[in-house]
């Protein structure tokens, strides 16, 4: 019997795994892919600074489960973004790696076949894919960055980036976002501690230096110089949700405390619509209301939306039953409540922008 070494008692398998390097030379981004990510970049430094009044909209699947119906969802959104681009930076949620609270499906980026196999290699090919043509087709790309090794397969297409409320406090993540190239949203913690959010914004600010994987596949001791670009995502929590203007306000003011820029960005969803999609409306409504009347501070929206509203069970293996632009994970809104949304939200700042600079109105 071979003997197993006494590290490897629970290692069941070691696989390669194509570098960051090799996936993006077999897959590379166009010129229009990098000019879209490096222009919504600076597009949403602006508006989180202050410099620029619209407000940044990120909005899409929970999760992209089959590239078909998120290139579908992409098409639509960029030409709604072109639409809105007076008034709202229109950035699409490609969700690709899943924090889950116990157990489930992770991802289309580590089970791109949903039926369990954890097809890495391919979940990174498909993922790639996916995220150079949307950006390719001038929209750019969100995403939630969860494992540390994956950035730098994707880091070079994506235009905004997110640590998710179950890692905010993850020491690992806040020094990859510390180098990483496009502002981060760090959301508030599942128990809803903002305090969280803005510890994290604090550390990512910072140069750290650390062990990672290099472009090549290789560990190396990586050294970062900081991301002056992160911001706060409320999200609500297991204490409810955390829109409205008290909850925005206390945020505000921790920002503050701390020297950060007092804006922040309002995820519609999750904690704040006790994952209800319905109530995400709700949410908007209130939000653009409080916009439309001068409220400070909320520099973007995330909605969570697919083409048809609500969610399914994905069975693993399974996937050929599950109904075409459905979510496989959080419920969403649909495409036609997702247009009433934005719209909602764009005229919320033209309306702010009619009451308090009428000079950039009639520009606008
Ligand atoms: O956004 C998606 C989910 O809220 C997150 O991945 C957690 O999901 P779970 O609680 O269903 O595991
Ligand atoms: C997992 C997500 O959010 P949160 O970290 O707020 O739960 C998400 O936005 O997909």
């Amino acid at each position: 019997m071979r003997s197993i070494r006494p590290q490897d008692a629970r290692i069941a398998g070691v696989e390669p795994l194509i570098t960051p390097a090799d996936l993006r030379a077999e897959i590379p981004a166009s010129a229009a892919a990098i000019t879209t990510a490096r222009q919504a970049r600076e597009d949403i430094r602006q508006v989180l600074s202050g410099e620029d009044d619209r407000l940044v909209v990120i909005t899409g699947p929970c999760s992209a489960h089959d590239p078909a119906s998120a290139l579908d969802y992409a098409e639509r959104l960029a030409a709604l973004a072109a639409d809105v681009a007076d008034h709202a930076v229109v950035v699409m949620r490609v969700y690709v790696e899943k924090p889950r609270t116990r157990l489930g499906w992770k991802g289309l980026l580590t089970d791109p076949h949903l039926d369990g196999s954890d097809d890495v290699n391919s979940g990174l090919r498909l993922t790639r894919g996916l995220m150079t043509q949307i950006a390719g087709s001038g929209l750019p790309v969100a995403c939630e960055f969860l494992d540390p090794s994956v950035p730098g397969y994707l880091a070079d297409v994506v235009s905004w980036g997110c640590v998710g409320a179950r890692t905010v406090q993850s020491q690992t993540h806040r020094q990859f976002a510390s180098g990483l190239p496009m502002p981060i949203g760090f959301k508030n913690a599942t128990s809803g501690d903002v305090l969280d959010a803005v510890d994290a914004i604090v550390a990512a600010s910072r140069p750290h230096t650390f062990p990672s994987v290099t472009d090549d596949g290789r560990v190396g001791l990586v050294t970062t110089t900081g991301n002056p670009d992160g911001h706060v995502v409320l999200r609500g929590g297991s204490a409810g949700p955390n829109y409205g203007p008290i909850d925005v306000a206390k945020s505000l003011r921790l920002l503050g405390q701390a020297g950060l820029e007092q804006r922040l960005v309002i995820d519609a969803s999750h904690g704040n619509s006790n994952k209800d999609h319905r109530r995400q409306p709700l949410v908007v409504g209130d939000l653009a209301g409080r916009i439309g009347r001068g409220e400070e501070g909320v520099a973007g929206v995330m909605l969570e939306s697919f083409l048809v509203e609500g969610n399914q069970k994905l069975v693993l293996g399974r996937s050929e039953q599950l109904a075409y632009g459905q979510s496989v994970t959080d419920a969403c809104v649909d495409w036609s409540g997702t247009v009433r949304l934005v719209e909602r939200l764009a005229e919320a700042v033209a309306t702010r922008r009619a009451a308090f600079h009428p000079q950039a109105a009639l520009v606008g």
